[in-house]
């Protein structure tokens, strides 16, 4: 047999049909919905009187458009457009019969952190969701791919996806990672390296010792962020510490299913001589703590760097590095330290999971956030609250001065009440920078908890190394 990568071995156990150009339909075995690209691809199956092929397959949430204040239960903290699409799926969830976490669900939380939590992500297999960060999940060693509305459509009524085949890319990170450097600094710095079409037509496999010694959290973070490297997908094989996250879950297969499921999972690797298609090496300890300066995620430096003169770029980015500029307020030669920041937001399907609220709360501890600093925490999902209190560290942020919320995507992207006022400055975990993602005119600084957490004390952009 030829050797094949983790991709190529999920690639061919899921293929239906190849037609001769290459196209293949690809059988899908979970399909998560969240409320945003779903309203029309149910209301496609209602025109056509078709059902879910899979409801049992096929989960959803609603999380973009959920108010994260404690008062959500009242619908009128909602826009009138969120909550016709948050109604909506309250109606095709019960009407199509899928599993479904509504809003009052403890649950309930942003998709790609119920997915995995829930245990219906799991090594193998194919992921599709109408939501790009779907890319998290391949932290599990399952094929996990973003899709549009009419795939959505397509899915819900096939339990298949056309496809074509992507490209082979090894993301290999060798060595250890230096104190107070994080999953979300490997995955900033390899678009750094890669720019944001580095992975297109790839799907990426991270690998390498320092990805290795990632815990479930961290390699979803890495993954997480696969998109914003322009890949399809990002990857991680299975190990020891995949199989037991996943045991127990509540949707993880149980006893002798259990049992053939890891005789399986065993397998998923990419074979020693395996071709690629690329290859990026990066040594761990090369990678410092970052940031991003500019309006897309590639703008990346290590804390320690100064602002960039838009004169130091090539050819057509000297025009983007200077609109960037402009955009976020700053100004050429001056330390990343140096820039004041007003907002600080913890959260995301990015840094919502339970190690990343520790890694803040290890910052925050005993300490008080700036004067006038709006900050808040919101975990990913309602089970993330939970144990984030029964662990002490709700208490921690609240005693630092953080807002302790409810879970959905919040800060992250401007579609619910948690937005940015023009000008306003956020260090954010989050994973997209571009013009107004967090509000019309608003300025965000991309980093992780611990970074974010130190930047709140501070009132600064400020390198998490002192604080440790
Ligand atoms: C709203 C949704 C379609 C979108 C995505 O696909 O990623 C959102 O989750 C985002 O992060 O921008
Ligand atoms: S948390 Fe942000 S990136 Fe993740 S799904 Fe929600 S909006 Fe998209």
């Amino acid at each position: 047999m030829s050797p094949k990568t983790l991709y190529d071995k999920i690639w061919d156990a899921h293929v239906a049909h190849e037609a001769e150009d290459g196209t293949c339909l690809l059988y899908i075995d979970r399909h998560l919905v969240h409320e945003v690209t779903s309203p029309q691809a149910f209301e496609g199956l209602r025109m056509t009187n078709r059902s879910v092929r899979a409801p049992d397959k096929t989960i959803a949430v609603p999380d973009h458009n959920v108010p994260t204040t404690l008062d959500r239960a009242d619908a009128t903290t909602m826009t009138e457009d969120s909550r016709i699409q948050v109604e909506a799926l309250d109606k095709n969830a019960k009407d199509f019969g899928i599993h479904y976490y509504p809003v009052s669900d403890v649950r309930q939380g942003i998709v790609h952190i119920v997915g995995p939590e829930q245990g219906w992500t799991l090594p193998g297999m194919t992921v599709v969701c109408g939501d790009s960060h779907t890319a998290t999940h391949g932290a599990f060693g399952a094929l996990a791919h973003g899709i549009g509305t009419s795939e959505v459509e397509h899915v819900l009524a096939t339990q298949t996806l056309i496809q074509k085949k992507s490209k082979n890319m090894k993301v290999e990170i060798t060595g250890k990672l230096r104190p107070g450097v994080t999953a979300k600094d490997i995955t900033l710095s390899v678009i750094g390296a890669t720019g944001t079409a580095g992975g297109t037509g790839y799907v990426i496999e991270y690998c390498g010792e320092a990805i290795r010694d990632l815990s479930m959290e961290g390699r979803m973070t890495v993954c997480n962020m696969a998109i914003e490297g322009g890949a399809r997908a990002g990857i991680i094989a299975p190990d020891e510490k995949t199989f037991e996250y996943c045991k127990g879950r509540p949707h993880a297969p149980k006893g002798a299913q259990w049992e053939a499921a890891l005789d399986w999972w065993k397998t998923l690797y990419s074979d020693d001589d395996a071709a690629w298609d690329l290859v990026l090496t990066l040594k761990a300890e090369d990678i410092a703590p970052v940031v991003t300066w500019g309006t897309s995620p590639e703008d990346v430096l290590p804390i320690t760097a100064n602002v960039p003169a838009a004169s130091e770029f090539e050819g057509g980015k000297v025009d983007a590095a200077q609109r960037s500029l402009d955009y976020m307020g700053l100004t050429a030669g001056s330390p990343l330290t140096d820039v004041e920041i007003d907002t600080v937001f913890i959260g995301s399907c990015t840094n919502g999971r339970i190690e990343d609220l520790r890694a803040a709360a290890e910052i925050l501890k005993g300490k008080k956030i700036k004067d006038g600093m709006r900050a808040m925490i919101v975990p990913g999902s309602g089970l993330v609250r939970a144990q984030a209190e029964e662990e002490g560290l709700a208490d921690i942020f609240k005693d630092a001065g953080f807002e302790w919320r409810l879970a959905g995507c919040s800060m992250c992207l401007a579609m619910n009440p948690d937005q940015l006022a023009p000008g306003e400055r956020c260090a954010a975990t989050s994973n997209r920078n571009f013009e107004g993602r967090q509000g019309r005119g608003g300025r965000t600084h991309l980093m992780s908890p611990a970074m974010a957490a130190a930047a709140a004390i501070t009132g600064k952009l400020t390198d998490v190394r002192d604080m440790m």
